[in-house]
């Protein structure tokens, strides 16, 4: 199976577990796009939701598909949310999001919901997180070079500016850049996030610790469903 297929699969899976009248958190990404698409054809079928998204792509495509949408002021708490994820650790469940730039709407979005639901593939779980995959923060774009000074301190090894596909600095849905940092494994992760929370400059990061309720796994061969 290829891996578009399992992404689908468990995004499926995951936009099954919605039921009528939820107000639902949707994540951003590719896994999140097919968990969207599901969600529209269910809702074509008369599913009764609303639901928030997590950036202006995938607004734009809850919208194409009919999704009714509402906002905070009106259900500042969500019944559920669905989300991807760049990494997922085996046990704890602390996550990597953020890669797709949509960090910091997708953690408030998760923070308001009753359950966070996150779909991944195969390729997303791993004994460590932060081995492979750079932690990305969220900085605003004023002194962002001396924000960068001190994710130095704070132990990022290696920290690259995100750029577009022009070279120029990306910004994010809202105004502000990414910095994708290397911190190597990361051996206590809630720490780690307490520190990034704390730093001048940083508008929020990618560690999701202690946040997923459930995690739905797809393999070539079959679903998995994680809880804490
Ligand atoms: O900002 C992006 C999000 O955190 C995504 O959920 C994450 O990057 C996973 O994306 P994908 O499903 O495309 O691998």
């Amino acid at each position: 199976m290829s891996l578009d297929a399992c992404k689908r699969l468990a995004a499926r899976s995951a936009a099954d577990l919605v039921e009528p009248g939820m107000i639902v958190g949707l994540g951003t990404g590719s896994t999140a796009a097919f968990m969207v698409e599901r969600l529209g054809e269910r809702v074509a079928e008369g599913l009764d939701i609303k639901a928030i998204p997590t950036s202006n792509a995938i607004e734009a495509l809850a919208r194409s598909l009919n999704i009714p949408l509402t906002d905070f002021a009106t259900h500042p708490v969500l019944d559920m949310a669905i989300d991807g994820a760049d990494e997922v650790e085996r046990g704890s469940l602390h996550l990597i999001k953020g890669l797709g730039g949509a960090l910091l709407r997708e953690k408030i979005v998760a923070r308001a919901a009753k359950r966070f639901v996150v779909m991944v593939d195969f390729t997303k779980p791993v004994d460590r997180l932060g081995a492979r995959t750079p932690v990305p923060v969220e900085v605003v774009p004023f002194g962002w070079q001396c924000t960068s000074v001190v994710l130095g301190q704070l132990g990022a090894k290696l920290i690259s500016p995100r750029r577009g596909p022009n070279g120029d600095l990306a910004v994010t849905d809202n105004g502000n850049l990414i910095l994708d940092c290397d911190f190597g494994p990361i051996k206590d992760v809630q720490e780690l996030a307490t520190r990034l929370d704390g730093a001048v400059g940083v508008v929020e990061h990618g560690l999701f610790p202690c946040m997923a309720t459930d995690v739905v796994v797809a393999t070539d061969r079959e679903i998995e469903q994680w809880t804490p």
